[in-house]
């Protein structure tokens, strides 16, 4: 497709009072070289210019104050970092001061005693007079003193502002370039949604998301570009997926002989209603003659193994071969040995492929793979390599989907010549349903949001450090009682060696204080066949305590081991918190786990902690963690997509979401291919935005 060349490829060195250095400090900072990168950088907040008051109304509970008033003087005062220019400020009502540490040199010739200026900034009582630190102060006009609207401020780098290009000039050029794009800037929406919804057009929706005429302007701004930015979101996956559906065929899975013969010979327990309910939506797809795209989300703990494992057979007993792609080698390694148990018992062939793979065993490996002697293969992102080749790969299941990329996922897809394989998405933690939207509405859902019966919920406390003699009282009493207890610390990069300590410290302690007891350590640093054995010592019940670094996070399954230690629980995310407390509670034992921290915790760590005391509901987990953290720090899912939204916050903007993904389906169920003239704003966007993967609502 031909580029097509718009007003808004202009270089934004066009503009005026930008010049050669200006423009190629906004290109290497903040990534802006043409009319497009620059009204597309939206300001993160607006200060309310609109409103004055008097110095004798200032009071500390204001967040800023614009205030008109007189320098009557100034001077220098202090020493070294001390050193600040105080100006003394007044209006009829008293007098305030406005204080600069920086900038003084250039102050000292800019104020003029006797003039009117607005001062603008964070009031602070000093005793019984105000003062505002570093106010931004224009000298007062005939049109600035009537106030002026809301000025928007954009997030910029140290040098930019070193460089004197602060928010105001990027408004000023914004205001610029708005005066001549705005008959340019076409509408992406079709009337019938902007009138459904009252929305603002595009044009006065960029305009006002900019520089917006009043509160209600900027409120209308948001809503419409955050409306858009949702819509084309769910257009593009929605779009996709009925792609695959119409588009892409799949192999059709009709065979069940090893499957009948697994339920009635092996099966270890009966399947929950969630899993059964589950496995027929599998099933529906498999033999639908369409490729599957499914996401399968399950609490902790929920059984999605055993789910993976018959679809798998559904796959085998139709002469295909299966993979599961796993993002870390522990996740791999167990998934391997889950698996295995139930291979070994049909006669299966299952093999595993990582990084730490030797060179004979990959070949050996390879050659299964490629003469379909081998049925199931597990792996790591080493199964992506192009010397990997299957005789009929029919069914990939990927694991923890949000730590791999769009990329990636498509070159499994490749692995098959004539049919692309279908495909499984399992993450470990649930995710919210509107995260879940975004990032994954390109697939089918199906969700097991049952526990297997007789499972007790965990017990869930919260103790201090100081009490850690009774936490190994309590440790010592459910070992006597047979059962197993994991300790875990943290172990981050950033202060690994600290942390290396406190794992060993820790370790040291625990042997000290249970010197009857054997006991197991397992961290990153061992070679895999250490942490094989230090493992299977736990498994098999020859170590009572497992003292581990969050390796053990996802996965790992002990039915026996009911108690579950967190040290420095402050320290971790809620989603891994709640993970580490899923390796718990797994048998019919009453299980237990004991967050410690220290006694100074931060709102949001208490909220965490509190959280997790609660309840073991990982979808209500999940929004609290979306509420505290956003989701663009969900784990993970930084690179998945999600950060491709600007301005919607999916824990905010749930509704929007709701109303655009609504209007992005019946759209599509009406018109799937966009030729309906009504509909030619979208046709248009699409067109032009095609090429680009993540983000369809740009400006074009
Ligand atoms: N229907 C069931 N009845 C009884 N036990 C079950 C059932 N389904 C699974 N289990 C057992 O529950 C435990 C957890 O299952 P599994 O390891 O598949 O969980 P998971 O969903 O993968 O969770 P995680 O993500 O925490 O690993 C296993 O010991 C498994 O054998």
């Amino acid at each position: 497709m031909t580029e097509r060349v718009t007003f808004f490829d202009t270089k934004i060195d066009f503009l005026k009072g930008v010049g050669p250095q200006r423009a190629s400090l906004l290109n290497t900072e903040l990534n802006i070289f043409t009319y497009r990168d620059l009204i597309q950088y939206y300001p993160f907040r607006h200060e309310d210019r609109t409103r004055f008051v008097t110095i004798a109304e200032l009071s500390e509970a204001l967040p800023s104050a614009q205030v008109i008033g007189r320098i009557r003087d100034w001077a220098v005062v202090g020493e070294g970092p001390k050193k600040r220019l105080v100006a003394e400020f007044t209006d009829h009502t008293g007098s305030m001061d406005l204080v600069w540490f920086q900038g003084i040199t250039h102050f000292e010739k800019f104020l003029r005693p006797g003039a009117e200026y607005i001062a603008y900034g964070k009031p602070i009582a000093f005793g019984s007079k105000y003062s505002i630190t570093h106010p931004e102060l224009d000298p007062l006009t005939a049109e600035n003193e009537q106030g002026s609207t809301f000025h928007p401020i954009y997030n910029l780098t140290e040098k930019l502002r070193r460089m004197r290009v602060d928010s105001k000039l990027i408004a000023r050029m914004m205001q610029q370039l708005l005066e001549v794009a705005y008959p340019h800037i076409h509408e992406t929406l079709p009337n019938s949604l902007l009138e459904q919804y009252r929305m603002i057009s595009k044009a006065d929706a960029i305009e006002n998301i900019h520089l917006p005429k009043s509160q209600a302007w900027l409120k209308q701004a948001e809503r419409r570009l955050k409306f858009e930015e949702l819509f084309y979101n769910q257009l593009r996956l929605i779009k996709n997926k009925l792609i695959h559906k119409t588009e892409y065929p799949g192999q059709v899975f009709r065979n069940m002989k090893l499957l009948n013969r697994f339920y009635k010979e092996f099966m270890p327990f009966q399947l929950t209603e969630a899993q059964k309910r589950v496995l027929r939506e599998i099933h529906g797809d498999l033999v639908s003659g369409k490729q599957m795209n499914r996401l399968l989300q399950g609490d902790v703990g929920s059984g999605k193994t055993i789910v993976a494992f018959i679809t798998m057979l559904m796959a085998i007993d139709n002469g295909a071969q299966a993979c599961i792609m796993a993002p870390t080698e522990i996740l791999a390694d167990q998934h391997y040995y889950g698996l295995k148990v139930f291979a070994d018992q049909l006669g299966l062939t299952i093999g595993r492929l990582t990084g730490s793979t030797r060179t004979k065993g990959r070949r050996i490996i390879h050659e299964q793979l490629q003469s379909g002697l081998m049925h199931i293969i597990v792996g790591t992102h080493a199964l992506l390599e192009d010397v990997v080749q299957f005789k009929n790969l029919g069914l990939c299941i990927i694991d923890e989907q949000h730590r791999f990329g769009v990329a990636q996922r498509a070159r499994l897809w490749n692995k098959n010549q004539d049919i692309y394989p279908h495909m499984m998405v399992m993450t470990a933690t649930p995710i919210p349903r509107t995260l879940a939207m975004t990032l994954y509405g390109n697939l089918d859902l199906s969700v097991i949001d049952e526990l297997p019966a007789g499972r007790k919920p965990i017990k869930t406390v919260h103790r201090y450090d100081t009490h850690r003699l009774e936490v190994f009282g309590f440790m010592r009493q459910q070992i006597e009682q047979g059962r197993q207890v994991y300790v875990v610390y943290p172990l981050i990069e950033e202060s690994e060696k600290l942390d290396f300590k406190d794992l060993m410290d820790g370790h040291e302690s625990i042997t000290r204080a249970f010197p009857n007891h054997p006991i197991g350590v397992l961290h990153g640093r061992m070679t895999g066949y250490d942490k094989d054995f230090e493992m299977e010592r736990f498994v098999k019940g020859e170590t009572k305590i497992m003292v581990a670094t969050t390796v053990i996070e996802v996965g790992v399954n002990v039915p026996n081991a009911s108690v579950m230690v967190v040290e420095s629980a402050e320290r971790f995310g809620l989603a891994q918190l709640h993970q580490l407390r899923g390796r718990v509670g797994r048998g019919a034992e009453q299980s237990y786990c004991i967050l410690m921290t220290d006694y100074k915790l931060s709102k949001e760590t208490r909220t965490r902690i509190e959280t997790l005391v609660k309840t073991n509901n990982g979808f209500e987990i999940a929004d609290v963690d979306l509420q505290l953290r956003g989701p663009g720090d969900l784990s993970g899912t930084q690179q998945s997509g999600i950060a491709d939204l600007i301005l919607a916050d999916l824990a905010k903007d749930g509704a929007i979401l709701m109303a655009a993904r609504e209007s992005a389906q019946q759209i599509l169920a009406e018109d799937p291919d966009l030729v309906l003239p009504q509909h030619a704003p979208i046709r248009n966007q699409v067109e032009v935005q095609r090429e680009d993967e993540t983000n369809w609502s740009r400006i074009s």
